[in-house]
């Protein structure tokens, strides 16, 4: 006798929070756990961002930024486990994590033709991730609020910034001395605020979206609280 097993529905799960709260961490171990895609939108900001800058485009000349959005070509790859992102065929998957991107990101991302553009490609990776498999793990800033509304399910990650500090920090390695832990808290600060404080598609927690501090939770705690909540999602 031949058993038939169904294949998942396809889920499609939005994951936003302030920067170092775990969203790509959670991201990708969720997605990796369930078989589904993974999307870095903060990765295709930091392209364009860094696309902007070997242009010589000044990241505070809203005008210039606004008249070049169109311009390059991102392609985001959506293998949880070998995410990769390339801007006209070059692999910027380094250069886009340096200091240099990193302090301009949130100015380029604030510009209304960018978000358009980045949520159009956005848009069109969720879909068909979702007609082609068991779904995607989005995350960034503004997934649950703008890119995606209907969303299936849609969560919103905290953690006191004293607390991310200390993970980043300890990601970049070396000596974890008062003054670097607060020079990095300040410089998380100082992007949440940028992020949440500009008037095109901020960052913010959707209405419906499920909040889940990971200050006292481990890695794979989080990933496990997610993927139980998919699962329940799936089952009604
Ligand atoms: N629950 C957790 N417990 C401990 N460390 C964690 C947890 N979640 C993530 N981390 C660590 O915190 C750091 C930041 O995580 P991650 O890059 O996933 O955050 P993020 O929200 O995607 O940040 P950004 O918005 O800046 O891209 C990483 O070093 C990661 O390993
Ligand atoms: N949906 C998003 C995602 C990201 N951004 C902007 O990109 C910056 C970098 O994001 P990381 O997740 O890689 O740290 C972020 O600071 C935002 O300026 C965004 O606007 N919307």
């Amino acid at each position: 006798m031949r058993t038939t097993v169904s294949a998942p529905t396809p889920v499609v799960v939005a994951i936003d929070g302030p920067s170092g709260t775990g969203k790509s961490s959670t991201s990708k171990g969720v997605a990796a756990r369930l078989g589904m895609a993974y999307l870095d939108t903060g990765a295709q900001y930091r392209a364009i961002t860094w696309w902007m800058l070997r242009q010589g485009i000044d990241p505070a000349d809203t005008a210039a930024v606004a008249a070049a959005a169109e311009k390059p070509e991102i392609v985001s790859g959506t293998d949880p486990l070998a995410p990769t992102i390339t801007v006209d065929g070059t692999d910027v998957s380094a250069p886009i994590r340096g200091a240099e991107v990193t302090g301009a990101v949130s100015a380029v991302s604030a510009v209304p033709e960018i978000r358009a553009r980045i949520t159009g490609l956005q848009r069109s990776i969720a879909e068909g991730a979702a007609a082609s498999g068991p779904g995607i793990v989005v995350e960034g800033r503004d997934i649950g609020t703008t890119v995606l509304p209907d969303a299936d399910l849609k969560i919103f990650l905290t953690a006191a910034p004293e607390v991310r500090a200390a993970r980043r920090s300890g990601e970049l390695g070396g000596p974890q001395d008062a003054a670097r832990l607060a020079a990095t808290r300040a410089d998380l600060v100082r992007r949440d605020t940028a992020d949440s404080s500009r008037t095109a598609s901020p960052l913010a927690r959707a209405g419906d979206a499920v909040e889940l501090d990971t200050g006292d939770l481990t890695l794979e705690q989080v990933v496990e609280r997610v993927v139980a909540m998919i699962e329940e999602r799936r089952s009604a």
